[in-house]
């Protein structure tokens, strides 16, 4: 990997150029525009060379790449087509330092990671569907750039508060992104998701903009992992940032829908008063249950979790998880503040900040 990561945009290109020719068949699985497409590869490469010496969170890893990949209409026939080409690449790219035994290792390789996303696919298509269709029922837009969506699934889609999924338009097709589910499950099965419109961010943009109800959209399975356990009465201290409030919205209704047996603080970030759309929301939520207390946090410098330490009246949080939500830089700081204000790693929870990449678009 150190030998070819100067020149990984070009071995990419490359990987990608040798599968298409060899395999024109494979090229309508995959986006129009290949821009992003190229840098998760590198990234899914990069993070499995990261973890290869640690075999429980690289095959975590790589069932959930292997589920992943089952919405694109990936088959277990595709690996080895894959394999080859990447193969092809990694020897004219890393022709200094390749030899017999260094194609051997990477055979190796990539025959265990494509076993176990194989595996993985098998496995999951057994209990569920590899996408869902979903109708959109209601579009309301908040501000100009913020809409809430809601989507009818077309079968039962089982979630848990705090997860997320992918979504594809019918304006972009295999192009997925990613949105977290903006509310617990409820017992009407709709589901609902705040969507920003950003620059360049096609699905979003189109989801903003031209989505309208009657349109059918596609969902993945769910995803994630800040869940609350119930088993716990541990409080919990939620820092949602921008549209990062739709998960801990979620997590609210939860608790709620548990008895709210535990003491829920939300701070709530946004760079300007304006962009607080879902402060109206959490403020009921407030009136409704006396355990829980809403903050919004207002900076315009995107310091947002910094401005805990001016919070000196809050806490102390000895008894406490916590939920972090929103821009990856924001996860970034906040994991350390979190950290400095005395939480162990353990009790912070957030999405991997890898996923979190693609909601930008
Ligand atoms: N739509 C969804 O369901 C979800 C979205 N997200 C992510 O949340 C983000 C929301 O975007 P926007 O609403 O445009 O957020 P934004 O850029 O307006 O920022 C929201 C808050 O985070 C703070 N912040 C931003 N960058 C920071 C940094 N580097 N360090 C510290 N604080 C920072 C800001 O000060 C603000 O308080 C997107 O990146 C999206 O991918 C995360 C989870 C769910």
């Amino acid at each position: 990997m150190a030998a070819v990561a100067p020149v990984a945009d070009q071995l990419v290109s490359y990987f990608y150029a040798l599968l298409f020719v060899r395999h024109p068949a494979l090229r309508p699985m995959f986006p129009v525009a290949m821009d992003l497409q190229r840098d998760r590869l590198v990234k899914a490469l990069l993070t499995a060379a990261e973890h290869m010496d640690d075999p429980a969170v690289l095959s975590h890893y790589l069932r959930d790449l292997g589920r992943g990949h089952r919405r694109y209409g990936t088959q277990s026939f595709h690996y080895p087509a894959v394999g080859e080409a990447l193969i092809g690449a990694l020897t004219r790219y890393a022709a200094e330092v390749w030899d017999a035994e260094t194609e051997a290792a990477w055979v190796r390789t990539y025959t265990t990671i494509s076993g176990i996303m194989i595996d993985a696919a098998a496995e999951d298509e057994r209990h569920q569907p590899a996408w869902w269709e979903a109708e959109v029922v209601s579009h309301d837009l908040r501000t100009p750039e913020v809409a809430v969506v809601t989507l009818r699934p077309d079968r039962p889609y089982p979630f848990l508060a705090g997860q997320y999924t992918a979504l594809e338009t019918p304006w972009w097709p295999r192009v997925w992104r990613h949105y977290s589910f903006a509310g617990a499950p409820r017992a009407d099965g709709l589901l609902a998701f705040h969507v920003k419109a950003v620059p360049a961010g096609w699905v979003s943009g189109a989801l903003v903009h031209r989505a309208r109800p009657g349109d059918v959209l596609r969902i993945g399975p769910p995803a994630g992992s800040m869940t609350v356990d119930h088993a716990s009465d541990r409080g919990l201290l939620c820092l949602g940032g921008g549209t990062g409030i739709a998960p801990i919205t979620a997590l609210v209704e939860d608790v709620a829908g548990h008895g709210g047996r535990r003491p829920v603080e939300v701070f709530y970030g946004a760079r300007s008063d304006h962009d607080l759309y879902a402060l109206d929301t959490l403020r009921r939520l407030q009136r409704t249950y006396p355990w829980l207390s809403v903050l919004p946090v207002v900076d315009a410098d995107a310091r947002f979790p910094r401005a805990l330490r001016g919070l000196g009246s809050y806490g102390p949080w000895d008894g406490f998880d916590a939920c972090l939500s929103g821009p990856a830089g924001m996860i970034r700081n906040g994991v350390e503040e979190l950290q400095a204000l005395g939480f162990p790693a353990r009790r912070i929870l957030h999405d991997a900040v890898e996923d979190l990449v693609p909601y930008a678009y």
